[in-house]
């Protein structure tokens, strides 16, 4: 019995401790002043608070959604929150879902007026009982910013996924598996990118007062609606506050902590072959 017990608080004491010294071992934090950073679905609700957060720290913000008036009206806002006169708003109309070409088009064009993206924020999307889109909506963002990112060794790629992307809620049968999808790409994506020191962050954010929520009440079944009154109902500008600080300091969550040993020497399989694989290239080129 003692021996279980002092070999569970041992496990609980090494754990803490990694934990504790993660952040030492996570990358340097990004600086958004002066930064571009790209907001997919920046024209309303939790994507526009974080384009204005961000805003407020000196980045250079392109805002990418459908509707061209909801996009004049949120720029404007945005810019309210300038902290010098350098600061520029770009918008681009674009469905991010429907057709990769279209998509890396309207990035490129941001690119060539406000430089390569420093940070990527895929949070277009919605929840609307039926049809739902949300993994092609962040692919295509992701894709058409990474081989630049890669190029300078640098970037930042953040999802907003959603509490209803850790646990499958009644109701959300379409809006879960598209959430919960976010988190598989974003792990998988980390792993392939981190040698390119880019980092992923996924944001779980909890109901959030917006247009978008608004608009999913209208058709919420009762069962949705009572299982989500037990939390509360968050301001964006809030939420918005803490993923970009999360993306801005990258740390690792409890359970990449406690699969570090794993991940670590995944890594180093990967980092492994790309320096052979450039190594190849090289010789290749000599040649
Ligand atoms: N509000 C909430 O309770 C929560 C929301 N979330 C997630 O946060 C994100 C934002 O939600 P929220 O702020 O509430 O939503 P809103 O409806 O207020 O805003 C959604 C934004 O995405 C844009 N958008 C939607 N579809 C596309 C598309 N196919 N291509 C380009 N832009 C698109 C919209 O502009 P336009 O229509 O003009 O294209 C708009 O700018 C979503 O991914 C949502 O799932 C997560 C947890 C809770
Ligand atoms: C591991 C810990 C998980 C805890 C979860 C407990 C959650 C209970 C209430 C869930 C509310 C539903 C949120 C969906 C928000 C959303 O994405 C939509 N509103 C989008 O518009």
């Amino acid at each position: 019995m003692l021996l279980v017990t002092l070999v569970a608080a041992f496990i609980v004491v090494f754990v803490l401790l990694l934990y504790m010294i993660s952040p030492l071992i996570s990358p340097k934090p990004l600086k958004l002043n002066g930064a571009h950073v790209v907001v997919t679905g920046g024209s309303s609700g939790i994507g526009k608070c974080i384009a204005m957060e961000c805003y407020k720290h000196g980045a250079f913000i392109t805002l990418v959604a459908r509707d061209e008036h909801k996009l004049v009206q949120a720029k404007k806002e945005v810019e309210k929150c300038a902290i010098n006169d350098k600061q520029v708003v770009l918008c681009i109309s674009v469905d991010v879902s429907k057709g990769y070409n279209q998509v890396e088009s309207v990035i490129k064009q941001a690119q060539e007026k406000l430089g390569p993206v420093d940070m990527l924020v895929n949070c277009a999307g919605m929840s609307i009982s039926g049809t739902f889109e949300e993994i092609s909506g962040s692919v295509y963002p992701t894709r058409a910013v990474i081989t630049t990112m890669k190029e300078r060794r640098m970037g930042r790629i953040m999802f907003v996924s959603s509490q209803a992307g850790l646990i499958g809620l009644f109701g959300y049968t379409a809006y879960s598996p598209s959430k919960f999808a976010l988190r598989g790409l974003a792990e998988a994506l980390q792993m392939e990118m981190k040698p390119y020191n880019i980092y992923v962050t996924v944001a779980y954010p909890p109901d959030t007062d917006t247009p978008g929520f608004a608009e999913e009440n209208k058709t919420k079944p009762l069962e949705t609606r009572l299982i989500s009154e037990t939390s509360g109902v968050c301001q964006p500008e809030q939420v918005a506050k803490v993923v970009v600080k999360d993306a801005l300091i990258v740390t690792m969550g409890l359970f990449r902590t406690i699969a570090l040993f794993y991940l670590g020497s995944f890594d180093s399989i990967v980092r492994h072959c790309m320096i052979q694989r450039e190594q190849s290239k090289a010789a290749d080129k000599r040649e």
